[in-house]
């Protein structure tokens, strides 16, 4: 630990209410990897830490922060956010996080506290893995010699208890499937879609799958277990993208691990995190000891410190130049932006003066999916606004665009009613 990250940090004073249209993202890993503290980073919301297994018996939902390069920094206007958070150019965009604790091998069975925290992932469509890379917990999230322990095996593990899970209520209904299917001449992605759009899997996930595995037209009394588990873990790499944030990089022997696991785990995004360190910053912030934008790459000391204070900041610096920063931010950012590929967009009302009704500058950002149209748009803002939408105007090229035209990334625009 870098500065007493136990000691509980104040809220900031922003009133940031989550509505639906907020992207969740879970964050899942065995005890002890550190997920309160990536979490209690993340939402400077403080969650119980401490260094044993199962310390969070509730899951915790709190708001989280995606950042983007504002484009008032661009614009050189001066903005009043309101959905959102900008500081000195960077905005930041609330996300819903999904602490889930305790997943131990077996959990899918109900060991550890099993099923209820599975649950929780349905609603997640990324997931942020929280993996021990220094090795110093075993298996079971048991503090060990930092090096002991492998962490490329948390990954296999993890996959496997959201493989088992999601099999698990596949087989439960498979001979419904059946019945349905055979006797009913229900389409297989349809009955597949319904058994598993809870758990947040798309129809075009599903169909995907079908193919890819050449399922489609194979009659589901025929497929056997070996089938059902390749679907499942063809829908899981889709359904449940995975993150991993290869925590305690500050720890000597996290190093090679960390190498290992970026040469090794193909196919995966893998950040270094320093959750500790993130949270030591930010409760610095807080007090007005340092000036730091969650997601920089360093941080100025303003306040009066104490030698020993100075000391452990000066250790964060050093392990951010190693790592390019704390590394929490920019696996949010990895997660939201580059595995679910979401774009952040600006609504206005008026494009000249980039103002809302109220006169306020750029004072929303809206996170959509990547091939989101100004109907989108209109719908994530309200109802009825998307029932009288006709068009839009990009605000910076003056340009009209079509209600079913995409939106880019970083535009601000203004979508255009009927009375
Ligand atoms: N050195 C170091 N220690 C960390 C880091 N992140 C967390 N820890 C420490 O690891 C221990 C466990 O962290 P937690 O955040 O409580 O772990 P958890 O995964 O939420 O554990 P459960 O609540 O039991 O599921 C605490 O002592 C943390 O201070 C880090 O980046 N570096």
């Amino acid at each position: 630990m870098i500065i007493n990250s136990k000691a509980l940090i104040k809220p900031k004073p922003y009133l940031i209410v989550l509505t639906q249209t907020h992207v969740q993202v879970g964050i899942v890993g065995k005890p002890n990897a550190g997920k309160s503290t990536f979490f209690a980073a993340s939402t400077l919301i403080d969650v119980k830490i401490a260094p044993y297994p199962f310390t969070t018996i509730e899951p915790n939902v709190g708001v989280g922060y995606v950042t983007i390069p504002c484009v008032c920094r661009d614009l050189g206007v001066k903005d009043n956010p309101r959905n959102s958070i900008c500081m000195d150019g960077t905005r930041l965009i609330p996300v819903e996080l999904i602490d889930v604790a305790g997943l131990v091998p077996g959990a899918w069975q109900g060991r550890g506290l099993g099923n209820q925290f599975l649950d929780h992932l349905r609603r997640a469509p990324v997931l942020i893995h929280v993996v021990d890379a220094s090795g110093g917990t075993d298996e079971e999230g048991r503090i060990v010699k930092p090096g002991t322990h492998d962490p490329l095996l948390d990954v296999k593990f993890l996959e496997n208890e959201v493989d088992m899970w999601m099999l698990q209520i596949v087989k439960k209904e498979w001979d419904k499937v059946v019945r349905q299917v055979e006797y009913s001449k229900q389409k297989i992605e349809d009955v597949l879609y319904s058994m598993l759009s809870g758990l947040g899997i798309t129809r075009a996930i599903i169909e995907e799958a079908l193919t890819q595995l050449s399922l489609i037209n194979k009659q589901p009394h025929l497929w056997g277990e070996e089938a059902i588990m390749g679907l499942v873990k063809y829908i899981r790499s889709i359904g449940k993208p995975m993150v991993i944030a290869a925590n305690k990089a500050d720890i000597p022997e996290a190093e090679d691990n960390i190498k290992r696991m970026i040469n090794e785990l193909k196919g995966y995004r893998v950040i270094p995190t320093s959750a500790d360190a993130e949270l030591a910053l930010r409760r610095a912030a807080n007090k007005g000891l340092i000036k730091y934008i969650p997601g920089d790459q360093d941080f100025t000391i303003v306040g009066n410190l104490m030698p020993e204070q100075v000391k452990a900041l000066e250790r964060i610096r050093s392990i951010m130049r190693k790592w390019g920063g704390t590394g929490v931010v920019k696996a949010l950012n990895t997660a939201v932006f580059d595995v679910l590929g979401m774009i952040a967009v600006y609504p206005v009302a008026d494009e000249k003066r980039l103002t809302d009704t109220e006169g306020r500058v750029l004072p929303d950002v809206y996170l959509l999916p990547r091939n989101a149209t100004v109907l989108d748009l209109a719908s994530a803002i309200h109802s009825d606004i998307a029932k009288r939408a006709m068009f839009a105007v990009d605000a910076l090229s003056g340009r009209r665009i079509g209600l079913n035209e995409r939106l880019q990334h970083r535009s601000i625009v203004r979508i255009v009613t009927t009375r």
